[in-house]
């Protein structure tokens, strides 16, 4: 039990904006909403997980994601993106426990089995600044910061070199796909739920129904 995850969330009106094709607007922000549930769901289930903390304004994901027992901390600037979320809730964090083992993770995992994030979270022991490469080997889906060690997030387009190039080092994890998987588009969606997805995740996606992924 020693990390604590500090998980972004964008507003669910205007998450997942690449689902478009995939998702109509209505549905969009109970899907989003779905994902973000399955992934602290997960997260607080996984045995090498201490707490969760989720940096985000959206009152609904506020409420229920609290309600599966993450701590919500607000955003400390609206619109100021999603690496200064993840610093802001990496130093809320510190500033309570400064000695703290920080990982980020995206909310939109929701094949996230707890076993596979531990190994994953294991892994990262080793290293003062870690990182995991997302399914399409661009992106990133998890950055950790051992104690003392700041987060310094890189999020965005082109991560993986990102983060590579500022020194963290790049986890290699076998069999972890579902730390991987993270879902931004139509694609995605069909291979997460080829991975099992959960529970949340399965009901929202049912009402894409008859276009099922
Ligand atoms: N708190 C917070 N989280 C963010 C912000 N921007 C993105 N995120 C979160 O960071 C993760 C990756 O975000 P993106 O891929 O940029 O956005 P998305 O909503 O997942 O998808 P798109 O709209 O298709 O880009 C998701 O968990 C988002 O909810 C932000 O400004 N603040
Ligand atoms: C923000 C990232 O994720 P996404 O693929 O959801 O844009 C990223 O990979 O750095």
């Amino acid at each position: 039990m020693h990390w604590t995850l500090v998980i972004p969330l964008k507003p669910l009106t205007r998450a997942k904006s690449r689902l478009s094709d995939a998702a109509p607007d209505v549905l969009r922000p109970g899907l989003a909403l779905a994902f973000a549930q399955d992934t602290v769901a997960a997260a607080l289930a996984c045995g090498a997980v201490r707490d969760v903390a989720v940096v985000t304004d959206d009152p609904l994901a506020a409420r229920e994601l609290g309600g599966l027992g993450a701590r919500v901390v607000p955003e400390a600037t609206a619109g100021g993106g999603l690496n200064a979320a993840l610093a802001h809730g990496a130093s809320v964090v510190r500033r309570e426990r400064p000695g703290a083992e920080v990982a980020a993770l995206n909310a939109d995992l929701p094949a996230l089995r707890p076993m596979e994030l531990a190994r994953v979270l294991h892994a990262a022991e080793e290293f003062p600044r870690a990182f995991l490469a997302d399914a399409a080997g661009i992106g990133t889906t998890l950055l950790t910061a051992s104690s003392g060690v700041e987060l310094r997030p890189q999020f965005g387009p082109d991560s993986r070199a990102r983060h590579a190039a500022s020194g963290a080092a790049e986890l290699l994890v076998p069999d972890v796909e579902s730390v991987r998987q993270d879902v931004d588009t139509g694609a995605d969606l069909r291979a997460a739920w080829a991975l099992g997805v959960g529970p949340r995740t399965a009901a929202a996606a049912a009402r894409l129904l008859p276009a099922r992924p």
